[in-house]
């Protein structure tokens, strides 16, 4: 308490207000008192002398407040005025002073100014609480003596508390900060958490906590500075927490209102894109468009629907005439309505199976390919004399570009049926094949559904592409178990599609289905398809094929006519050769299709210039180089070194194509370990043990015991390689080429660059048909290999399956065992063959 406090003062009442120390008030007066007070403030003020006076709240029920509230301006602790009724002579009438409460705040004033006839306004600041001793009237005003209370903390007390207190004070603050409390305001009081006491400090922010009146009277007349300090605390965290839950009811309420301004908005943009495609109903997605089901209504009646169909489409109409358009379950039902009228339920095209006409269109369009087209009109004959398509599902199989999807537009169009391909590369969901459920969001039709909705019949040929690329039994469910259903003709004319949810007759679907390999075909499909295999093409095929199919088809789709591009066919075996590497012919078509553009392009700018007469429509082997720049590909075989321990041998891919790879062998002094590189799979590196063992194990019959040789074979370390090392290779065909390297690379005989092998091995020497057998053949020819060691079983592969062409041109030699391998593959030089002196024959086959 300051000392120089006057204990004698006199009484202004506050009527529902309460002053605590530091804080400022705005008090309005008028009356004799205040003239009075006015003076001695006045007089006192002259003398720099402070004037004080008691400010007692008023307690009960009182007089109005004559004047309005109004802020007070910027100190340091502010506070809402108050006003003291003085309608007659002085500051307490008589009746009021029974209402004077028993605790008060001691006031100086700051400044007084006139605000009326014999009116003030009173800037006062609190100074320190006092309890009332005793009222005493002097100059007939209404005095009081107080009783002032110690206001210093002790040293050390409770100081945890306070720290805490000062915490709170600091979030209090920042949420006040949200609640727009005056910038300066919330700095000053900041300020002042350091620089003041607790106690101080809680009498400040009671003028800012929501308190009621009654709790300011108890703060007023709470001595306890630890008390004073605990009801602060209480009333802010009360606060603090009245403020979380108006947040939370606040962002329950606007997270309601985003969402439906958030649907709101993706209505409107979705009508502006209707709009834009010329789709719009203009109903806005909101008004439901009476025309709209009508048509609807016609559209179904028109598709005929079967019984079971048109009881669901009767249904679903009269649902979704009682639905609101806004929802999501009336575009649902709409869209599924839509699909159940555009469903081809009886349509069909009719069927012109003209045997002689689908020859001769299989003949236009295909070159070569006879065992195919033969197959082919069996097919449809048996089609045509039987009346029904229970014949097995055909599937075309064999290296890409080899002209399977074409053949099925072939067999589409000589029979007039519409054609659609059906992808199934990748094709991991059963819900892909067979729809979503319509509770789905974003269900739609599987796709043989939308398929035959896109053909609008329902008798077309549907390619089934890929089938050997279908995932299978994934947890997504099991596609090829539905693509049996689909190929099934005992169960195919009620297919059930789960989101059409009524049966569909497949039966009169015309399936074909194309693979790149047998291998990776689900069994059970497998069992239904009868497999025709298309090979790969030899050089001449693919000339032929240019020069007949690809070079018209391409001038066709430049615009130009016969004659306005010429190639003779070195050109073409050029571009085959040079610039494709490749089974099929789709590269070539590629890269046709760029010779012709290029044409084109000369053929527009003599035209421009008026000089069309210049163009020469020839294209030369150097135009070649000229048009598609330099050479991509040599024949591989020049690529490989005549030197020991490198052989040929053929591999064959899972995507059907085949081609030719080396084995690399080298040995260096070590400890006999044998190092494999090359991306291999373990079956070929068991391949690679084999042969090593092998090998070594018939050191002596291989005339590879001189002292020397045989210490080496002992002790040296071998490192085989395959080039191409970012190419997985595995399989076990490559045990004839690996054995070949080894015994190459100690005996310094060759195998000639022309000479390629493949076979598997047993561990006693005997080689043992693989796979694949014509693609590498056919590959084996096109890279330049002229003659080819084979397992001795494959022998009827290479009669049935490889083009006479080819047969033509290469030396196949079949061996039983490795020694005849051995005997045809090492050569020294052109005249001196590799012989095995003490040859053992462990067992002819
Ligand atoms: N024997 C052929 N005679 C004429 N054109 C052919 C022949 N083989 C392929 N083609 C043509 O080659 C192109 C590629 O053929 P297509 O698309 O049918 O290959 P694909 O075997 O289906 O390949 P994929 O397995 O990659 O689908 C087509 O333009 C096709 O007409």
């Amino acid at each position: 308490m300051p000392s120089s406090l006057v204990d004698s003062l006199i009484v202004v009442p506050l009527e529902n207000k309460v002053l605590l120390p530091s804080v400022v008030l705005k008090i309005n007066m008028r009356g004799r008192d205040a003239v009075a007070l006015t003076r001695k403030h006045l007089r006192s003020s002259e003398q720099r002398k402070p004037t004080y006076i008691a400010c007692i709240p008023l307690t009960g029920k009182g007089i109005e407040e004559e004047a309005n509230s109004e802020e007070v301006e910027g100190t340091a602790s502010p506070n809402t005025t108050t006003a003291v009724a003085l309608k007659d002579e002085g500051f307490i009438k008589p009746e009021d002073k029974d209402r004077l409460f028993t605790f008060g705040c001691t006031a100086r004033i700051i400044r007084v100014q006139r605000s009326g006839l014999g009116a003030f306004t009173m800037f006062v600041e609190g100074i320190s609480r006092f309890k009332v001793d005793r009222y005493f009237s002097q100059d007939a005003t209404l005095h009081v003596k107080v009783k002032y209370f110690d206001e210093e903390m002790e040293e050390g007390e409770s100081t945890d508390e306070m720290i805490l207190f000062k915490a709170l004070v600091r979030e209090f603050l920042s949420k006040m900060k949200d609640l727009r409390m005056p910038e300066n305001l919330i700095q000053q009081l900041t300020k002042l958490i350091d620089s003041v006491s607790p106690p101080v400090l809680a009498d400040l922010l009671v003028s800012v906590i929501e308190t009621s009146f009654d709790e300011k009277l108890t703060m007023l007349s709470t001595t306890n500075l630890k008390e004073r300090v605990e009801k602060a605390s209480e009333w802010m965290t009360r606060q603090l927490h009245v403020l979380k839950i108006s947040e939370q009811v606040h962002s329950s309420v606007e997270g309601k209102l985003t969402k439906k301004q958030r649907e709101f908005y993706l209505r409107q943009q979705l009508e502006a894109i209707k709009k834009e495609l010329g789709e719009s109903d203009g109903s806005g997605g909101g008004i439901k468009d009476e025309d709209e089901l009508e048509q609807l209504g016609t559209k179904i009646e028109e598709a005929d629907l079967p019984e079971e169909a048109s009881t669901v489409a009767q249904r679903e109409l009269k649902r979704l005439k009682k639905l609101q358009p806004a929802s999501s379950e009336y575009s649902v039902a709409r869209n599924y309505l839509e699909l159940l009228a555009d469903l081809p339920w009886n349509k069909k095209t009719d069927d012109i199976i003209n045997i002689a006409q689908a020859k001769q269109k299989l003949q236009d369009d295909h070159f070569g390919l006879d065992h195919v087209k033969k197959r082919i009109i069996e097919y449809l004959s048996v089609i045509k004399i039987k009346g029904d398509l229970k014949a097995p599902i055909i599937c075309f199989v064999g290296p890409p570009g080899v002209g399977k999807t074409s053949l099925g537009k072939s067999i589409a169009s000589s029979l007039g049926r519409e054609f659609h391909r059906i992808s199934l590369g990748g094709v991991r969901d059963e819900a892909e094949m067979r729809g979503h459920r319509r509770t789905y969001v974003g269900a739609m039709p599987g796709l043989v559904i939308q398929g035959l909705r896109k053909c609008k019949v329902n008798n077309p040929l549907f390619l089934l592409d890929e089938i050997d690329k279908l995932v299978q039994s994934s947890h997504y469910g099991d596609p090829s178990a539905a693509l049996l259903e689909v190929l099934d003709p005992e169960q195919n004319n009620s297919f059930s599609d789960h989101y059409l949810n009524v049966p569909f007759d497949l039966s009169n679907v015309l399936f074909i289905a194309t693979a790149n390999s047998v291998d990776t075909i689900p069994e059970p499909l497998l069992d239904r398809m009868e497999l025709i295999s298309l090979n790969g093409y030899t050089f001449e095929e693919k000339l032929y094929i240019a020069k007949a199919h690809l070079l018209p088809k391409q001038l066709l789709a430049h615009g130009l006519v016969k004659g306005q591009v010429q190639m003779k066919d070195e050109v073409f075996l050029k571009i085959a050769e040079n610039y494709t590497r490749e089974s099929g012919v789709r590269s070539l078509e590629r890269t046709v299709a760029s010779v012709v553009r290029s044409k084109c392009v000369e053929l527009a700018d003599l035209r421009e210039a008026n000089r069309e007469e210049d163009y020469n429509p020839q294209i030369s082997l150097t135009d070649v180089e000229d048009i598609l720049g330099m050479a991509f590909y040599e024949k591989e075989v020049a690529e490989r070194e005549l030197v020991p321990g490198v052989v040929t041998g053929l591999a064959y891919s899972g995507s059907g194509n085949g081609g030719i790879l080396f084995v690399e062998a080298t040995k260096m002094p070590g400890d006999g370990n044998l190092q494999l590189t090359g991306s291999l799979g373990n079956v070929i590196q068991e391949s690679a043990k084999l042969a090593l063992s092998w090998v070594k194990s018939h050191a002596f019959d291989l005339q590879l015991t001189n002292s020397s040789t045989e210490k080496m074979i002992e002790h040296d370390d071998i490192h085989i390689h395959f080039p191409a090392g970012s190419i997985n290779k595995d399989g076990p065909s490559a045990g004839v080429t690996l054995v070949s390297a080894i015994v190459s690379l100690y005996s310094g005989y060759h195998v000639p660059t022309t000479t390629a092998m493949t076979g598997e091995i047993s561990l006693r020497g005997q080689v043992l048909p693989v796979g694949g057998i014509k693609e590498k053949v056919v590959s084996a020819h096109r890279a330049g290999i002229r003659k080819i060691i084979l397992p001795f079983r494959n022998r009827k592969d290479v009669e049935q399956d490889v083009p006479e062409k080819v047969k033509n041109d290469i030396q196949f030699v079949f061996a039983k065992n490795i020694w005849d391998v051995l005997e045809e593959a090492l050569v020294m030089n052109e005249s001196e063959k590799w012989i095995a002196p003490s040859r053992v024959y462990e067992s002819h086959l």
